[in-house]
C-alpha cells in the first residue's frame, strides 16, 4: 500500500484528470487511497478545494470512521465517512466519487436501482458480458455520513463495485486508482446506454 506522500501525488494526477473530464466541475468530487488497514488508514483528498488544481500536499489523512489523524492543517473530504465506510466493506484499495450526470440521471429513473444487461462494457465494469443482470444500488442524499453508509451497506453485493447517490454522484471502487477509474469511465458508458435506450 502507499504511503502518504505517494498517494497524494496520485490523488493530485488523478483529479486533474477527471476534473477535465467535467466530472468534478466547481468543487466536486473526492478520491481516496487505502494507505493500511489494521487499523484502517486513508488517505483523502481535502474539502472545498477546486480538484482540477490539487498538490500532493492537499490530502488528509483520516481513520477508519473518516476523522483526520490530528495535526494536519487542511478538513478531509465532507465525504470521507463513506469512502472510509467503502474501504472497509468493500475492502477497496481506492474510491472515487465524481459529479458525472449519467448516474443521476440514470437514479432518477430508476431511484430502486440500475438494472444493466448483456453489454461488452460490463466486463470493463469488473463483471461479465452476459451476466444476467447487474443492479446498480441508488440510496437517497443525505449529508450524513453515518446514513449513507448504512445504507450503502444494507444493499452491499461484493460484485458490483459502485453506488449511486441520488441527486448527488456516484461511488466506484477497485484496487486502486487505475482500476476504479477504467470502471468509472466503463459505468458512465453503461449509464448513458441504457438512460438512451429507455428513451427510445
Ligand atoms: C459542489 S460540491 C458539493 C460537495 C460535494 O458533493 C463534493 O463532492 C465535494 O465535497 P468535498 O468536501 O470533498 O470538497
Ligand atoms: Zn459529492
Amino acid at each position: 500500500m502507499p504511503d502518504l506522500v505517494t498517494a497524494g501525488q496520485a490523488l493530485a494526477a488523478e483529479s486533474a484528470r477527471y476534473t477535465a473530464m467535467g466530472w468534478m466541475r466547481g468543487t466536486s468530487g473526492n478520491l481516496s487511497v487505502t494507505l493500511g488497514r489494521d487499523p484502517l488508514r486513508l488517505a483523502v483528498t481535502a474539502s472545498g478545494l477546486d480538484k482540477g488544481e490539487l498538490t500532493a500536499h492537499d490530502v488528509v489523512e483520516i481513520d477508519g470512521t473518516g476523522e483526520a489523524l490530528p495535526g494536519q492543517r487542511l478538513r478531509p473530504s465532507a465525504e470521507a465517512g463513506l469512502h472510509a465506510r467503502i474501504a472497509s466493506v468493500a475492502g477497496a484499495g481506492a474510491v472515487v466519487h465524481l459529479h458525472m450526470l449519467a448516474p443521476v440521471v440514470a437514479a432518477e429513473r430508476w431511484p430502486g436501482g440500475i438494472e444493466l444487461r448483456d453489454l461488452e462494457m460490463l466486463k470493463g465494469f469488473g463483471r461479465r458480458a452476459h451476466d444476467d443482470l447487474v443492479t446498480v444500488p441508488v440510496v437517497p442524499n443525505s449529508q450524513d455520513m453515518t446514513v449513507l453508509g448504512d445504507a450503502f451497506e444494507a444493499g452491499y453485493d461484493p460484485a458490483t463495485p459502485a453506488l449511486v447517490v441520488a441527486r448527488h454522484g456516484v461511488y466506484v471502487w477497485g484496487d486502486d486508482l487505475l482500476v476504479a477509474r477504467h470502471r468509472a469511465e466503463c459505468l458512465e458508458w453503461l449509464l448513458r446506454f441504457t438512460t438512451a435506450i429507455a428513451e427510445g
